[in-house]
């Protein structure tokens, strides 16, 4: 089932690529903020990090999710531990993953910089501590967040569509 999972820590411009890429490719667009219940949402709003057992159901959702769209899906999700990714892994054979690999000073000023999103800017920091970067893992394209939409999604469609061998990492 071809799907392509973008990852990273709020702000790194998940929604950005994933929405770009899905209309590239002409996959179905998952955005993952969408499945978290309304308790993970109030708790992000008011400054508490999501712990584990907030994230697993969710994962699963997502999962299934990934396993209704068997023509092509295109994931945004943190997908911040190497056990969440195994969870998506689990659910969706084979998935690749297109990490936005960026800094904390640019991560906190892109969400101080946004209006009417729920993520509490607080939480950046929290973000990083969570994260286990994916390098080395099967199906994993690292890339520079700092870069132009438009050379991300060529690497990212690239990548969902031939995998690692096909895609020289553009960071
Ligand atoms: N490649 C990029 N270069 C510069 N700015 C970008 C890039 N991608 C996204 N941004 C900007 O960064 C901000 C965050 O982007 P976006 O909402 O796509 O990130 P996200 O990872 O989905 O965040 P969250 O998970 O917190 O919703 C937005 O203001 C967006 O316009
Ligand atoms: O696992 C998490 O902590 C969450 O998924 C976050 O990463 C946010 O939902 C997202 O980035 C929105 O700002």
């Amino acid at each position: 089932m071809p799907a392509l999972v973008v990852m990273g820590v709020s702000g790194c411009g998940k929604s950005s690529l994933g929405e770009a890429v899905a209309r590239e490719l002409g996959w179905t667009l998952i955005e993952g903020d969408d499945f978290h219940p309304p308790a993970n949402k109030t708790k992000m709003a008011t400054g508490q990090p999501l712990v584990d057992a907030d994230r697993i159901g969710w994962l699963d959702r997502l999962g299934r999710e990934v396993q209704a769209h068997p023509d092509g899906a295109v994931l945004t999700c943190s997908a911040l531990k190497r056990s969440y990714r195994e969870r998506l892994r689990a659910a969706a054979p084979g998935l690749r993953f297109a990490f936005l690999d960026l800094d904390i000073a640019t991560a906190q000023a892109r969400v101080s910089g946004r209006n009417a999103h729920f993520f509490s800017p607080t939480l950046v920091s929290s973000q990083f501590e969570a994260l286990e970067p994916p390098s080395g893992e099967p199906g994993v394209l690292t890339l520079d967040a700092t870069l132009p939409l438009h050379t991300l999604v060529a690497a990212a469609a690239t990548h969902a569509l031939h995998g690692p061998t096909a895609t020289k990492e553009a960071t």
